[in-house]
């Protein structure tokens, strides 16, 4: 079992840092996900725990022992970096055993191990071929049967999901679950796309500008973002996130303008509101119109986009609960201000913790 920690560690490229007094502890054997923004520090962390960079302060432990100053060698991580690259003139054989044989293992042991992590992959049947014989999934299960190779009890994949379409990424998404099962290992997992990080984590780590904002499972961010990132992470269709500014108690962002408590300073604030909390009609407390620019019918959801003087709003509601509005027609909508979420345009975090609604 590995328990790994990260104690304030910090990285800078330039005087900027990357990676910025991280803390974190990761749950041994747990599917975690570290979920942020195109370079919020997702791809460096990783780099500063398999040992490709050095941090310039703050420590790395893994299963009690300090490894900050390791040679990458001497830690029992297995790695999928985010841009992998097969060797073309190698079979897929040769590109998994590559580490191992460049670590000077021997001939049973590079067997035996390439053996395993094909077969977890299913692809002991393409060994054989070369990288240009295969198809982009198989491609991607190779490099993945390369970093799982280890025998390691932390496996840390940088978004290697990226770039696959749809389905492909459905099905290695339920496989890699499913591979962390069998393998008995924690599996710390990058990815800037909301729908990986809510499919696969047990515990959700959102990160941004290099530093943790919040960490717990999905329901419990869901329920309480503390940040304009788990607001915008957590949760489909992506929730309204709009400009404005706060005076007197009441927030005005675009074409909004609603009460909001008084913890909520006069000054320049990010508003959040969740597509769900929006209803067709004016029965809740704060009222608006708009014009229908698309209706998509998911089924049992109904997901409309409305043009509101200008700003887009996309609400969402049962199928069940209304008749689907017309493309280009005028609807009412209103939401209750209670349901207004209020952050600091400056560091993202929650400003309306201690609102009390009216
Ligand atoms: N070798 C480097 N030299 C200088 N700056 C770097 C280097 N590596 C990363 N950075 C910077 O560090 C920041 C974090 O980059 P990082 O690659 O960790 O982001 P990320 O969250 O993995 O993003 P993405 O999702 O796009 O992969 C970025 O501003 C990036 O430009």
């Amino acid at each position: 079992m590995s328990s790994l920690a990260f104690r304030d560690l910090t990285k800078r490229y330039k005087g900027q840092p990357a990676v910025d007094h991280f803390d974190l502890d990761v749950e041994p054997r747990s599917f975690t996900v570290l979920c942020g923004p195109p370079k919020s520090g997702k791809s460096v962390l990783f780099r500063l725990l398999v040992g490709l960079e050095k941090p310039d302060a703050g420590r790395i432990m893994l299963a009690g022992e300090d490894i900050t100053d390791r040679a990458p060698a001497a830690r029992a991580i297995g790695y999928v970096p985010q841009s992998f690259a097969l060797y073309p003139h190698l079979t897929v054989y040769d590109n998994i055993a590559y580490p191992l044989a460049l670590a000077g293992a021997s001939r049973d042991e590079i067997a035996r191990r390439v053996d395993r992590a094909t077969s977890l992959l299913s692809i002991g049947h393409l060994v054989k071929k070369t990288p240009d014989q295969l198809s982009g999934g198989e491609k991607q299960r190779t490099a993945l049967a390369r970093g799982l190779l280890k025998d390691a009890s932390l496996f840390v994949l940088d978004d290697p999901l990226v770039g696959l379409d749809y389905k492909l990424r459905e099905r290695l998404m339920d496989e890699l679950k499913a591979l962390r099962q069998d393998l008995k290992a924690t599996f710390l997992y990058a990815t800037s796309d909301s729908l990986e990080a809510l499919t696969m984590a047990q515990s959700l780590v959102v990160i941004d500008r290099g530093r943790v904002v919040q960490q717990g499972d999905v329901i419990g961010l869901y329920h309480a973002p503390r940040h304009v990132r788990s607001l915008e992470l957590v949760g489909f269709p992506k929730a309204n996130v709009l400009a404005g500014v706060a005076a007197g108690g009441v927030v005005t962002a675009g074409p909004l303008r609603c009460p909001v408590g008084a913890s909520v300073r006069d000054g320049p604030v990010t508003v959040g509101l969740r597509p769900e909390a929006i209803r067709l009609g004016s029965s809740r407390g704060v009222a608006g119109k708009g014009r229908v620019r698309l209706v998509e019918n998911l089924g049992g959801e109904l997901v409309v986009y409305v043009d509101v003087s200008g700003t887009d709003l996309v609400m969402s509601f049962p199928v069940t609960d209304a008749a689907a509005p017309v493309f280009d027609s005028t609807v009412a909508f209103s939401f209750d201000p209670a349901d207004v979420l209020v952050f600091d345009p400056g560091d993202g975090r929650r400003l309306d913790k201690a609102t009390t609604h009216g």
